[in-house]
């Protein structure tokens, strides 16, 4: 049975007019390693560690500014959005279809919440904790290319032409705001687009971006923290990407910023510089299709102890992204955010893998305009199974590529602005705190989870998502789904 929401009641939940505070107990394992007369023992020794959650249950008007705001992302979130907030409906060849949030695990998932009479009972996951309601979002952004979000939705090719000319009156409007340009950090093939530029150097581009972020911090001080990056800034060196120039901005103006793309924006200073100053950061590259199924796939079979000993994933795509991808120096980016994926799964395996050994793992995107958007992916993981036997799984998945991630996009700028108002602390600690900058919370929406240095990245799907319910689930006081339902056994 589905409920549209509920409440807990427990003497460590307690509701007030501003927030949700919540006592709870985690239960991790403390390991010791140790010799044990001549011989060295792993001792797992089940801990209880006592937290207390506070959330901000006042929900603020979000503004989101999208770097690319006129690409096919950055164009389809945006229509979608106003799609749903309108409530339009438009018709297809095969019945009139209605605008609906499908993919966003914020607005189309459900949580367990129990059992009552026999009967398993969900809930809306976005009913967890109070968060921000679509269509109150304000969107803008930059873009190197002039077009207004209209016609660069009618340039992406994604949405029904029905949709799109009901969409037309409430995105011609949309004007992006000049971006900062480099032909270094983006494919030659980008150029022809390039009509809607900030100029300068890259401190004056920055400086801008600033101002466009509404609001601007003093810059004096900023130097003491990441004074490589930002000397170098100073110098204008050519080595800092027009990417990290908007993250920097953000970083200074205390805005969460979340990197959807592969690129290496997170620049150790940068990173050095969000944790310095709590600024929340997050990416890296929306992990939106093919990606996301080889980190459901994988963690399957190994799970399984079945051995994944070969991953060939091909994909081809006819969008801009594309035809951006189709330069080495930018593929460079996304092959390694495709290919790292499997590393936690197949790190978690002693008995399948020896120290250092890895499944063979090609990845490979070719560019073939025809297709546009609809990126056609085809997956084959071999794996060696029981007595020598093989096993060859062969996929082919049409990822629509922007309808897969403009949902993403909106999930990634709801759970980040939700964590902003989450403050915990654990028994031992004086003060409540945010979580680290280094948003590891949004791994579930990321091909590359950014972590903090010195923390585990974890790809396995199920793990992440787990993860961040669980950890929402305890803001209200509710255990872990464990899926035992001990009551039936
Ligand atoms: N399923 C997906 O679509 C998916 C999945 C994972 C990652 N991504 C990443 O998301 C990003 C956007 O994807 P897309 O399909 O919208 O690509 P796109 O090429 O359609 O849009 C990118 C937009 O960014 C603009 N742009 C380029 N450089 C800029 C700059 N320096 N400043 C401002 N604007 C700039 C371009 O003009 C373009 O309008 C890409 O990096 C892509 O790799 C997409
Ligand atoms: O998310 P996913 O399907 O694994 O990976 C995709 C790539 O295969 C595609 O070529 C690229 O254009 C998209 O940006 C996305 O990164």
């Amino acid at each position: 049975m589905f409920i549209e929401s509920f409440k807990v009641d427990s003497p460590n939940v307690k509701y007030t007019e501003n927030e949700i505070h919540s006592v709870y107990d985690y239960q991790t394992t403390e390991l010791v390693h140790e010799n044990k007369n001549g011989a060295y023992q792993w001792t797992v020794k089940p801990k209880t560690v006592k937290y207390e959650f506070k959330t901000n249950t006042h929900v603020p008007k979000l503004g989101v500014m999208l770097v690319g705001w006129g690409g096919n992302n950055g164009s389809t979130l945006t229509a979608g959005v106003i799609a749903n907030r309108e409530g339009i409906s438009w018709a297809t060849k095969e019945k009139v279809q209605q605008a609906n949030y499908f993919g966003s695990l914020t607005q189309a998932s459900s949580i367990r919440v129990g059992s009552f009479n026999g009967e398993e009972i969900y809930a809306p996951f976005k009913s967890l904790l109070p968060m921000v309601n679509p269509a109150e979002i304000v969107f803008g952004g930059w873009d190197i290319s002039d077009m207004n979000l209209a016609d660069a939705m009618a340039r992406g090719k994604v949405l029904d032409i029905d949709l799109q000319k009901q969409l037309r009156p409430f995105m011609e409007h949309m004007v992006p705001l000049p971006g900062i340009y480099d032909p270094d950090f983006i494919a030659a093939n980008q150029g022809s687009r390039a009509n809607h530029l900030i100029k300068g150097t890259k401190k004056q581009q920055l400086e801008q971006v600033i101002k466009d972020i509404r609001y601007s911090n003093v810059l004096v001080g900023l130097n003491d923290t990441t004074e490589n990056l930002m000397s170098s800034l100073d110098k204008n060196e050519s080595e800092i990407s027009p990417s990290t120039l908007y993250a920097i901005a953000c970083v200074v103006e205390n805005v969460p910023f979340i990197n959807g793309s592969p690129q290496n924006t997170f620049v150790p200073g940068l990173i050095e510089l969000a944790i310095k100053r709590n600024s929340l950061i997050g990416g890296d590259d929306f992990k939106s299709g093919q990606t996301k199924m080889k980190s459901v796939l994988v963690d399957f079979l190994v799970g399984a102890g079945i051995k994944p000993t070969s991953i060939v994933s091909y994909n081809h795509l006819g969008n801009n992204d594309g035809m951006n991808l189709s330069a080495p120096q930018t593929f460079r980016s996304k092959e390694i955010s495709k290919s790292n994926v499997v590393d936690d799964m197949v790190a978690s395996n002693g008995i399948l893998y020896e120290p250092g050994e890895h499944p063979d793992h090609v990845v490979v995107i070719k560019y073939v305009p025809y297709v546009g958007d609809s990126k056609r992916a085809m997956d084959e993981y071999t794996s060696e199974i029981f007595m020598g036997g093989k096993n060859t799984i062969v996929m082919h998945n049409t990822c629509e590529d922007s309808l897969l991630a403009a949902p993403i996009i909106l999930d990634l700028v709801l759970l980040a602005e939700l964590t902003t108002r989450i403050q915990f602390k654990a028994e031992n600690e004086e003060k409540f705190h945010s979580f680290h900058p280094v948003a590891t919370l949004l791994s579930y929406l990321s091909k590359a989870p950014l972590v903090p240095p010195g923390t585990p990245v974890v790809n396995a799907l199920s793990k992440q998502r787990a993860m961040l319910e669980n950890v929402l689930r305890a803001c209200v006081g509710l255990a872990p789904e464990n899926n035992m339902i001990l009551e039936y056994k």
